[in-house]
């Protein structure tokens, strides 16, 4: 599923036109249509309600928004729904087909909002061009304090975006409501993966406008959701043996951050690698032994603490690094001045490696903490490493610039920066962003508080290696893993709530989660 901001929607939709000679209307017949379809399916099938025991009141607005609402409208009530709509500009009020007084428009107008399950919001879409007019901001707040007084007996649909939602920007009208579910059209607009937008969508589902898919062949960015997510599963051939799946190698965890390794070690075989092999000074052995059964290790030097300690550490690293797949360096590590020695000489030998026998390499946490102060540290790194920042690590590696957790400013940020480092970047927060230095990105859809809570990144960390173990590109292996993270959050958050996952909650929920993506129902 392709994202757009709203000058590429325009152009789709003119190219529609003049190339196929798909004009407005027909777009619009399309959009409301299936609209209509979507809803009546959430109906009877969710709510499991018959569309004849449905009222809705549609909100129409002046322009193609509005028309869609119309056409959506004529559909269900084809279907047996009881409709009624407002044209909000002429303000007038048609009830099952039939006209009502203006004299009696008001006092219906209030009667319909206290009964009616269903609000459709078509007053403005995408060519919203300034602030909402106070009558405007007026009704939709009626329709809040009513959804507030019925919670659960009324919904609000919004038709392509909730009205003054910024599509590009994800800004918000201070006159905006919050829509139960939004019914966008054709694509997924950038705006709706940036808060405040984010928040104001509800479920969203995606409708057809019956655009021609050789139109979508140039567009770039991608909504990572089952049905992209499905397609980037490593197989899994019956003949097999833990070879097959790939090792991994972690230089993660130190003695005040033992948790890290643990958790990323066990998220590289939850994800099904063959094998992980931690690389860690032989005071952590106990911890990691009795926790961690699966690991095999290699024992780093301890030795004084200094740059000579660092270079010893990744020289023994280096020595058994043959026949490993990927690397992981970071969760956990610390910041002494051994680490840092330590991990710019384990890069500078990755770089130096044919390509064919370098592992594929993730740097997060401390890796990135370390390298932050490093002069052009982006230069240090071979080819096609991942790194995993999150908001907080992304401004040290920027510089102090700061980023935000998910603002609009994280887009421009993360396209820049995955071209100019040449890295795989995965910018973490509430909707997870991933870029390649060629230019594609991927944003997560999904979002889930529960997952704000300490050791989920060493998790995600693990996921990535263990894909990239099982020979997914770095840019698949990431958005995977991405993907499924935030899934296995949710089977969590089915007990917790979104408040008190700990993050080795994550681990057996991550099978979980890959086997309920290959249910093909699944969404
Ligand atoms: N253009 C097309 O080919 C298609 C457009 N579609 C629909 O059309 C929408 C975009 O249509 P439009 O470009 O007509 O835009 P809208 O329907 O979002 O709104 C434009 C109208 O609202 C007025 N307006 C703008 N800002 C306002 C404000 N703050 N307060 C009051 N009035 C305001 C404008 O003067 C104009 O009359 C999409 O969101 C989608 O729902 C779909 O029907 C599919 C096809
Ligand atoms: N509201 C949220 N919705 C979805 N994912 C979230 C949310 N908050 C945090 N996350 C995810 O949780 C993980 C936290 O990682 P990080 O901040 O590195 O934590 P730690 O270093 O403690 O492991 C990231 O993958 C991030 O995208
Ligand atoms: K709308």
């Amino acid at each position: 599923m392709h994202i757009v901001d709203v000058a590429r929607m325009r152009e789709l939709e003119m190219r529609a036109d003049q190339e196929y000679g798909l004009n407005t209307s027909i777009l619009m017949e399309n959009a409301g249509r299936s609209a209509a379809e979507l809803l009546a399916r959430y109906i009877r099938e969710r709510q499991r309600r018959s569309l004849s025991e449905c009222e809705l009141l549609f909100l129409i607005g002046p322009g193609n928004n509005g028309g869609d609402g119309q056409v959506m409208a004529r559909h269900l009530e084809a279907e047996g729904a009881h409709i009624n709509l407002y044209r909000w500009k002429e303000r007038r009020l048609t009830r099952e087909g039939r006209e009502v007084p203006a004299e009696q428009v008001e006092a219906e107008l209030n009667a319909l909002l206290q009964r009616v399950g269903y609000v459709v919001d078509a007053l403005l879409g995408t060519g919203r061009s300034r602030p909402l007019p106070e009558d405007m901001r007026a009704l939709l707040a009626r329709v809040e304090q009513e959804r507030a007084r019925r919670p659960g007996e009324l919904l609000v649909v919004a038709i392509d975006l909730p009205t003054g939602v910024n599509a590009d920007t994800g800004e918000v009208d201070p006159g905006s409501i919050r829509a139960d579910l939004t019914i966008t059209l054709a694509c997924p607009k950038q705006g709706f993966f940036f808060f405040p937008a984010r928040s104001y969508l509800g479920e969203l589902f995606v409708g057809s406008i019956g655009l021609p898919e050789e139109l979508e062949r140039d567009l770039s960015d991608e909504m990572l959701d089952a049905t992209l997510a499905r397609t980037l599963l490593p197989p899994r051939p019956l003949e097999s043996n833990k070879g097959t799946f790939g090792r991994v190698m972690l230089f993660c965890g130190s003695p005040p951050y033992p948790g890290s390794a643990y958790l990323a070690g066990s998220a590289v075989l939850r994800v099904g690698a063959g094998l992980v092999t931690l690389a860690v000074t032989p005071d952590l052995l106990p911890i990691y032994a009795s926790s961690l059964h699966e690991a095999t290790y290699v024992l780093l030097p301890a030795g004084e603490p200094g740059e000579q300690r660092g270079q010893e550490q990744a020289r023994t690293l280096l020595e058994h690094l043959s026949g490993y797949r990927a690397l992981l360096i970071g969760p956990g590590l610390g910041r002494a001045p051994a680490t840092r020695s330590a991990i710019l000489a384990l890069l500078d030998a990755l770089r130096s490696l044919p390509e064919d026998e370098r592992p594929a390499l993730v740097i997060d946490a401390d890796g990135l903490n370390n390298l932050a102060d490093v002069e052009n540290w982006w230069q240090r790194l071979p080819p096609g490493t991942v790194i995993t920042p999150h908001p907080g690590e992304m401004s040290r590696l920027l510089g102090e610039t700061r980023v935000s957790g998910g603002g609009i400013d994280r887009l421009q940020v993360a396209r820049h920066c995955a071209q100019a480092w040449n890295v795989i970047l995965v910018l973490k927060g509430a909707c997870t962003l991933i870029s390649e230095p060629a230019g594609r990105l991927r944003i997560n859809w999904e979002s889930n508080p529960a997952l704000a809570s300490a050791g989920t990144g060493d998790v995600l960390a693990g996921m990535i290696a263990g894909y990239l173990a099982q020979r997914l590109t770095p840019f698949d292996a990431a958005s995977l893993a991405v993907y499924l993270h935030v899934a296995a959050s949710k089977l969590v958050s089915q007990h917790c709530g979104d408040a008190g996952l700990l993050a080795s909650d994550l681990l057996p929920q991550i099978p979980a989660a890959r086997l309920r993506l290959l249910q093909p129902t699944s969404t």
